[in-house]
């Protein structure tokens, strides 16, 4: 529990989220043998919402489209990628354009890969960043103050990115979206293989800038870490979100869950018997003409193979089943 998720109903409704993703797909164009196109589609139909004070997770396996998720909402796609589908950013329409104003500024993406800090430049200026010679010191005395609290020594301003261990680099990026006041901040995969100890003070960073107020999405394939600080949790499969639950919901056997993939996942977790499911995850090839989770779904019906079920309101969350109602 946080203290935003202590809202009430009606002080959520009446806050607007900050981000809204509006059906969004995603694909690439491939040349195959001759002049043949393919395209390959790796986000479907993905709608989601990030509110000011909330962490959001957003959790699904490796290959999934989570990382190009991000890269969307931050207007960094490589130029062979399509997308459809629309963003508002406090109310007002993100494009293209409007993505590169607010990128590294109000929106802040701490990137899966920390090849992404430049291997030639001095930390202390790629946290500070290109500022105005009247700024300077200003920048360089709150540089500092993050710094400290966030555990890097003096030294590390002047060091290269190659001399930092694989923490400290992940304190430098958190320190960046720190120093810019961001809005939102989408970290992807922060904490990979990373022990109990230095996995809780990661997590807690997270937690502390939503407590400020940030909008934070955390982008994982653990469920756990996830659950230990996010708000909601949304769950995504196959490129596309499943269902964006309640972080209270994953409780008991899942009873408040409500899709079957998201409740296979929670009894799949050590501390609920590890019962696993059966089957994959339909790869980007593959043409599906209707329910994403169709293959694994023991309550499938015929309506099912052949519609692609809406992301709708339920219980307090959202689901994409044909099955509830
Ligand atoms: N430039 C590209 N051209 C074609 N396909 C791509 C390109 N970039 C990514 N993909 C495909 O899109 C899929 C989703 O990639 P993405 O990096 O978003 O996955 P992910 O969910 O972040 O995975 P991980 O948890 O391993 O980081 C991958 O299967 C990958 O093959
Ligand atoms: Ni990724």
């Amino acid at each position: 529990m946080t203290d935003t998720s202590q809202k009430s109903d009606e002080e959520k409704e009446r806050s607007e989220a900050l981000l809204k993703v509006k059906d969004i797909s995603l694909s690439f164009i491939q040349y195959a043998s001759g002049l043949r196109q393919t395209e390959l589609k790796v986000i479907s139909n993905l709608s989601m919402e990030a509110y000011s004070g909330e962490i959001l997770a957003v959790v699904g396996s490796s290959g999934s489209g989570k990382s190009l998720l991000a890269h969307a909402i931050l207007g960094i796609l490589p130029s062979n990628a399509k997308l459809s589908g629309t963003m508002e950013y406090n109310g007002h329409d993100l494009s293209q354009k409007k993505k590169e104003e607010l990128r590294g500024k109000e929106i802040v993406l701490i990137p899966q890969s920390t090849t992404y800090l430049d291997p030639l430049m001095r930390i202390s200026s790629q946290v500070i960043g290109n500022v105005e010679e009247k700024n300077k010191d200003s920048r360089k005395k709150l540089q500092r103050e993050i710094f400290q609290k966030y555990d890097l020594k003096p030294e590390v301003e002047k060091m290269f990115p190659h001399e930092l261990s694989g923490g400290m680099i992940r304190r430098v990026l958190v320190s960046t979206a720190v120093m810019n006041s961001s809005k939102i901040v989408i970290a992807d995969e922060p904490t990979p293989g990373l022990d109990e100890k230095n996995l809780n003070e990661t997590l807690s960073y997270f937690k502390d800038m939503a407590s400020k107020g940030y909008a934070v999405i955390l982008i994982t394939h653990d469920i756990e870490a996830a659950l230990k600080i996010s708000d909601k949790i949304a769950i995504f499969y196959a490129g596309t979100i499943l269902e964006i639950a309640n972080t209270d919901d994953f409780s008991g056997e899942g009873e408040k869950l409500r899709h079957q993939y998201t409740k296979a996942l929670w009894n799949a977790l050590p501390q609920n018997k590890f019962r696993a499911i059966k089957g994959h995850q339909p790869m980007q090839d593959e043409v599906l003409d209707g329910c994403f989770f169709y293959e694994r779904c023991t309550t499938r019906g015929e309506v099912c193979s052949k519609c692609v079920p809406e992301l709708k309101l339920f219980n307090g969350g959202m689901v994409r089943c044909n099955n509830v109602s």
